[in-house]
């Protein structure tokens, strides 16, 4: 299974636990693997395992770790016989592959369930950063218009609370986004804190040498996995987003601006319902390979709920 897919099969299982999605909508992903391979093959999504928050919880003790902990040192000494039908499995925080032949058959698969739980808290990442994205996705939904000033004084307010990452605005056609046709004189006027990050949307060339000329160290692209969303935000297919944030994240690396990368909708389209997490996995895939250095995966409108 290539890599991409068995992290978002757990991206989707912990969002399908009772208590972890409750808490969040959206969830940014460093997604920062070695190696990405293309997807082609259908998931099998429907035989997730169905992953209990409290079980994980009851995993996460410092015994259990310890207990984790040695048996990942003994993981390479896993020997189930089995048909022939070799996958790869993710162990501990060694990030090391380790091959492992797996049955087809219950017990395996009892084996491979009551192991994931062990596998998923020992490999779950030991801080969460928060990207705040208020003053431009919360903004630019604004029916009035925010003043610059207020818009300039949020952020500096939101820095002061101490977070690191605070998203600034975009430079987008202030026909579609007139809330944020301030976009220059926001990013102008920001008093920016030594190693904060205040990184911009920029969904085009257009946008990416506006906000270069306005100071931008950072910037973000946002695709969507689903191709009715992509229309109508950006307005154009999924493949043809892709084609615009080549260009722009090739002129945004000459500049040795860091990147950002969106992709909507990674659960469920207003319009098309579910999506399927391989179209998820391929924008991610195309996002990481044109530069961008982090990649969020958004549950854009918040269907990410509890299976039970
Ligand atoms: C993407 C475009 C620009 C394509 O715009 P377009 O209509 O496809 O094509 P266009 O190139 O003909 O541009 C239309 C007009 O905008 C101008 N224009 C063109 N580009 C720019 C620019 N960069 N800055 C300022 N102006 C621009 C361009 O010059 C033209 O002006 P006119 O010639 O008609 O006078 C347009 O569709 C647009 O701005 N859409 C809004 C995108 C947006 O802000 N969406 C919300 C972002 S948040 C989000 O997507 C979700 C996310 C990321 O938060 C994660 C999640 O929760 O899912």
């Amino acid at each position: 299974m290539p890599i991409v897919v068995d992290f978002l099969q757990f991206c989707f299982a912990l969002l399908r636990s009772p208590c972890f999605c409750g808490k969040l909508k959206r969830f940014s992903v460093a997604i920062s693997v070695s190696r990405m391979s293309s997807l082609e093959e259908p998931l099998g999504l429907g035989d997730l395992p169905k992953l209990s928050i409290n079980r994980l919880g009851s995993l996460s003790s410092p015994r259990a770790y310890r207990r984790a902990a040695a048996d990942d040192r003994n993981a390479h000494k896993y020997n189930n016989s089995c048909n022939g039908t070799t996958q790869m499995v993710f162990h501990g925080n060694s990030h090391a592959w380790h091959p492992q032949c797996r049955q087809a058959d219950s017990s395996c698969e009892a084996v491979e369930l009551r192991d994931l739980p062990r596998k998923v808290m020992w490999d779950l990442p030991s801080f969460v950063k928060i990207v705040e994205v208020g003053p431009q996705d919360g903004l630019q939904n604004e029916k009035g218009n925010v003043p610059t000033s207020v818009k300039i004084q949020l952020i500096h307010k939101l820095v002061d609370a101490g977070l690191s990452v605070v998203e600034a605005t975009s430079f987008v056609s202030p026909k579609w986004v007139p809330q944020l046709a301030d976009a220059k004189e926001v990013l102008k006027g920001i008093q920016q804190v030594p190693d904060v990050r205040y990184p911009v949307l920029t969904p085009n060339l257009r946008g990416f040498e506006a906000a270069v000329a306005a100071g931008a160290k950072e910037i973000a692209v946002f695709a969507s996995a689903s191709e009715s969303f992509s229309k109508s935000n950006i307005n154009c297919t999924i493949d043809e987003s892709l084609v615009r944030y080549r260009d722009v994240t090739a002129a945004a690396k000459k500049h040795g601006l860091l990147i950002r990368g969106y992709v909507s909708c990674v659960i469920g389209c207003p319009v098309e319902g579910a999506i399927d997490p391989s179209k998820v996995a391929y924008v991610a895939k195309e996002l990481y390979n044109m530069g961008c250095s982090e990649i969020s995966l958004g549950d854009t409108i918040g269907v990410g709920t509890p299976v039970c």
